[in-house]
């Protein structure tokens, strides 16, 4: 992708931005991760390292005043953007027809929880691509690679720390339930890291980018929900052994060393050394 690519919507300058919020009465809350991309160069980044292609629907979520989506609506077939601030959501048809009127066509705005969401209008996703509000960034792509089989892949901005989470292996120091859960849908990488200045409000941490490739779930008998809940009692106690990190799980510390054995899994090991391969297995022995 080039400058001249997105020569045709005229992509949101610091000046813009705020303009937009003080039209719209609109005072960036924290609870809902408001802030705002105001520099060009980092949204035109985020869409190369999403490498998208004219083929692609994209769901955004969260996309505020519209920074990012007026740079993917040129390179992308389709873009669904789910917002939960009805005053954004209704102002970004708006914003589109002014900034890039030959692609306002390809954007559909949904106003809802993108946790609560149980369907998309079609066409359906095939890439998630989205600086996503932080306080809720892990939960909101889990929700959405179970939701959504389509999703092919994806390119998020969260905060720095949770992107070195979600990209975390086994035996690393950030890996964690989230690092785990989401490899039961993706491979996971880092793309690159984002300052703080190119938003507003200024965040007080720094961010990452991430970037997912759906992947086949480990073949295992146990269900998703079954595995998740081994993960979830494994790290809910991460110091000690999963022999006594699962006794809850199994009913008691013998019974977990047993299904532990069964699996093959070291009782005395910890879940921070584990695949999400491993805690399939061991969801598979629950007495
Ligand atoms: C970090 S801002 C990103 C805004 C815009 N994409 C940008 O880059 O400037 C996060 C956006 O997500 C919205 N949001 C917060 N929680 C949400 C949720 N649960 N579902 C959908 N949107 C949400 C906020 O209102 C805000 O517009």
């Amino acid at each position: 992708m080039t400058e001249s690519d997105s020569a045709d919507a005229r992509l949101l300058t610091p000046a813009d931005v705020r303009r937009l919020a003080a039209q719209l009465g609109i005072r960036p809350t924290k609870t809902l991760g408001q802030n705002f991309v105001i520099d060009p160069g980092t949204v035109r980044r985020i869409v190369r390292a999403a490498q998208v292609s004219p083929d692609d629907v994209v769901v955004e979520v969260g996309p505020g005043l519209g920074s990012l989506t007026l740079a993917l609506l040129p390179h992308v077939r389709h873009v669904t953007a789910v917002e939960i601030d009805p005053r954004l959501a209704e102002a970004l048809p708006g914003t589109v027809a002014d900034h890039a009127p030959a692609y306002a066509h390809r954007l559909r705005v949904v106003t809802a929880d993108a946790l609560r969401i149980t369907e998309l209008p079609d066409p359906q996703p095939t890439a998630l691509v989205a600086n996503l509000p932080y306080n809720v960034a892990v939960p909101v792509v889990l929700h959405l690679l179970n939701l959504l089989p389509s999703l092919e892949h994806g390119l998020v901005m969260v905060q720095a720390e949770v992107a070195e989470r979600l990209a975390a292996r086994p035996g690393d120091r950030a890996y964690g339930a989230p690092s785990a859960k989401i490899a039961w849908y993706a491979d996971v990488r880092r793309a690159g890291a984002i300052g703080r200045t190119v938003f507003w409000p200024v965040p007080n941490v720094d961010s990452g980018l991430v970037a997912l490739r759906r992947r086949p779930a480990p073949p295992t008998k146990a269900s998703r929900e079954d595995v998740f809940a081994v993960v979830d009692a494994a790290f809910a106690q991460r110091r000690k052994t999963l022999r006594a990190a699962l006794s809850s799980w199994a009913g008691s510390a013998a019974a977990a060393e047993a299904a532990l054995r069964s699996a093959g899994v070291d009782p005395r090991s910890r879940g921070e050394t584990l695949g999400i391969a491993d805690f399939a297995r061991i969801a598979e022995h629950r007495p």
